[in-house]
């Protein structure tokens, strides 16, 4: 027996650590999230494999996807394409397991249209001058696309009220913990608990 899985979805600005603290949190003994890998037109960085990091796809065959309704959402963010394919977010629902996007702002207001019962997680930086720093430290965008990733991040802090919580990423391992603590917490709703149970009355 198995209940529908849990849609988590962690978002925040550019530059925040969202990458960072999902692999940390992944890494984590006992953790039976899946990832969902995103699709994206953008160019491949140094180190990233295709169908771990990113599915790497051309526009068109990005446009080709959304027009068969093939993603759960998509955004276009600094002039490229990104998404979420929906096969694998149903699929993997279906099988009782917890999935977990991790998207920018307008794509995860998408996903709260279509699934209003997801759990929206916003990360933000201590600061805006921190993440900056973050932003220019990675050392993998030119000045004119961080300040174009600095300007959206204010527009996006601003829609931090439309998610269910906020986890801020001062520290690796703390927004870690802050988020397997959002993910306990949301398995023990009464909502999420009685639905298990409603499913095994089912069968007796
Ligand atoms: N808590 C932290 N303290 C200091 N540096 C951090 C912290 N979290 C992440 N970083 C660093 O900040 C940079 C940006 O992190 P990361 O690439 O994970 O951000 P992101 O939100 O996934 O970015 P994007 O949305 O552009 O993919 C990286 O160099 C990472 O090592
Ligand atoms: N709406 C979506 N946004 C996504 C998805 N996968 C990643 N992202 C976000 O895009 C920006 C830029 O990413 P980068 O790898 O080029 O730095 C970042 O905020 C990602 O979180 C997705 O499927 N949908």
């Amino acid at each position: 027996m198995s209940t529908r899985g849990l849609l988590f979805i962690l978002s925040g600005p550019s530059g925040v650590g969202k990458g960072t603290v999902r692999k940390a949190l992944f890494e984590k003994e006992g953790n039976e999230l899946k990832y969902s890998v995103s699709m994206t037109t953008r160019n491949r960085r140094d180190g990233e494999v295709d169908g771990v990091d990113y599915y790497f796809r051309s526009r068109e065959e990005f446009e080709q996807l959304i027009e068969e309704g093939k993603m759960l959402e998509h955004a276009e963010y600094v002039g490229n394409y990104y998404g979420t394919p929906l096969d694998y977010v149903n699929k993997t629902l279906d099988e009782g397991y917890d999935v977990f996007l991790e998207i920018e702002v307008q794509g995860a207001m998408k996903v709260k249209e279509k699934v209003p019962n997801g759990i929206f997680i916003f990360l933000t930086p201590p600061d805006l001058g921190e993440l900056k720093a973050r932003i220019i430290g990675r050392g993998t965008d030119e000045m004119s696309v961080i300040d174009e990733r600095m300007e959206v991040a204010k527009q996006e802090i601003e829609m931090m009220s439309h998610y269910d919580y906020a986890v801020v990423n001062d520290k690796i391992e703390l927004a870690v913990e802050r988020i397997q603590c959002v993910i306990e917490s949301e398995h023990l709703k009464v909502s999420n608990v009685l639905e298990h149970y409603q499913e095994m009355m089912k069968e007796w």
